[in-house]
């Protein structure tokens, strides 16, 4: 196991390279295998979900070359299973990509109820009624989903919640069924509209990603393709949250500002400059920053994902924030962690009332989930001495090279392994 050891009191400053957006990967990856030709993906980023998902469909037949840390290349022309194996699925949310994909290409795919971030309870309902919907059977049986379908029918489907899991698995089922699908109330994230435009570069016919109406026309058939993943909007809303928080000035390339609008205007409204160029945007803050009401929101609101990293901002404000999490029962269990560092925040149901301190003190914390993980680090960073994150798995889910990118901006952190004391002094002596 390994933890972080972070010496804080340090400004970012610098410039950082954003990497490919994982949520995007995730069903970009799985869309891949619905052709027989092959797809090279080109920005992938070397996270531990992603690496997973690779293992998952290697598991059942894919062909998988590795042409470098961020390009693949993917054959799914010699896939002999449709089952799954559990051990990938507990490991990783979006495995459940596979089972539209697999669905979508074969008519037939059992995976297991997929794991991820333990955030709330996440059902996956909107999934089904959109595979029935296509006429698929649909049984859900001792933890394992199994979808078969003679055929699958175009249909019109209304999703009762907006889900981006749920709108990126009817796009990937529907774009091989019979006729027209029609999703309504579906989600707009920029990674709902990096799927359908990859889907669309293999031969399918998908109008409408990035509104709430998305049309599909049903193909016999998908072709091989060549594609870039879009940046990722919450390893760049992260560092721009870090930035902030460490009074810093950071340069971040390799972004779309448009997609970093929600963050953007928040850091604005409590005193940071936000300056916003083609690819890039940078976040200076020279002072201590003021209070704001966050609430998550679906694209283009803000994003459930930046709620700990923001939370954890605030908690360093001056003023009284408030923070409503609106998409998620469960994503605040990373706040008796910051209490530990200082930080007065009050949780009643599914808000957060947050009385800004003017200084975190280091500690031994332990990330709850992989944004959660990124908010203690970010608070690791403007603590006064040193703090431990643990559980940093979670961290490396989605976020590659969190350290070397951190420390490229001057912060003292380092990774080292719990178990190795010698390491963990040397680390120590390292940043102290
Ligand atoms: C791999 C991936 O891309 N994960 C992201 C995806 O998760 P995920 O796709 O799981 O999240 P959804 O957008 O589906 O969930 C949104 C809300 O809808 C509910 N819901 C969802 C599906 C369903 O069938 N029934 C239902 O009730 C969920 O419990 C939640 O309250 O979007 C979330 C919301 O932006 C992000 O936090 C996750 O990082
Ligand atoms: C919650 C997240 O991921 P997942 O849906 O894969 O658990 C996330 O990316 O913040």
């Amino acid at each position: 196991m390994e933890e972080y050891i972070i010496k804080g009191g340090k400004p970012l400053v610098g410039e950082v390279t954003i990497g490919g957006a994982k949520n995007a990967a995730l069903g970009i990856l799985a869309a891949a295998i619905m052709t027989d030709e092959t797809v090279t993906i080109d920005n992938l980023p070397d996270v531990r979900d992603i690496n997973v998902l690779l293992q998952a469909m290697e598991g059942i037949g894919a062909h998988i070359e590795r042409v470098n840390r961020h390009v693949v290349r993917i054959n799914g022309s010699n896939i002999g299973s449709v089952n799954i194996d559990y051990e990938y699925i507990r490991k990783i949310r979006a495995s459940y990509y596979l089972l539209g994909a697999l669905l979508g290409k074969y008519k037939k795919a059992q995976v297991a109820l997929p794991g991820g971030c333990n955030i709330g309870s996440r059902p996956i309902d909107q999934h089904i009624k959109g595979f029935k919907a296509l006429g698929a059977t649909v049984k859900v049986d001792q933890g394992m989903i199994d979808a078969q379908a003679d055929e699958l029918i175009g249909n019109h489907i209304y999703l009762d919640v907006v889900s981006v899991g749920a709108t990126i698995n009817i796009m990937l089922a529907s774009c091989m069924a019979e006729g027209k699908t029609i999703i309504e109330n579906a989600a707009k994230e920029p990674h709902i509209v990096d799927v359908a435009n990859f889907l669309n570069s293999m031969g399918a016919n998908i109008k409408g990603a990035g509104t709430d109406v998305i049309r599909i026309k049903g193909t016999d058939k998908l072709h091989g393709s060549e594609y870039s993943i879009v940046p990722d909007q919450i390893e760049a809303g992260t560092f721009m949250v870090a930035a902030a928080a460490t009074k810093g000035d950071v340069l971040l390339k390799n972004v779309i500002p448009k997609h970093l609008e929600a963050i953007s205007a928040k850091l604005v409204e409590i005193g940071a400059e936000v300056e916003e160029f083609d690819d890039a945007v940078r976040v200076i803050a020279k002072k201590r920053l003021g209070s704001t009401h966050v609430k998550t929101l679906p694209y283009p609101g803000f994003p459930t994902d930046m709620q700990p990293q923001i939370a954890t901002l605030l908690a360093l404000s001056e003023g009284t924030s408030i923070v409503t999490e609106s998409i998620f029962e469960n994503r605040f269990k990373y706040v008796d962690e910051l209490a530990r560092m200082g930080a007065t925040i009050t949780v009643e149901g599914n808000t957060a009332i947050i009385d800004g301190t003017e200084e975190f003190k280091g500690a031994i914390v332990s990330a709850p989930d992989l944004r959660a993980g990124a908010a203690l680090v970010i608070a690791g960073l403007v603590a006064d001495g040193f703090t431990y994150v643990d559980q940093i798995q979670y961290i490396q889910r989605g976020y590659e090279s969190f350290e070397e990118k951190l420390q490229a901006l001057g912060a003292s952190i380092e990774r080292v392994d719990v178990d190795d004391e010698k390491e963990i002094q040397k680390a120590k002596l390292k940043i102290s």
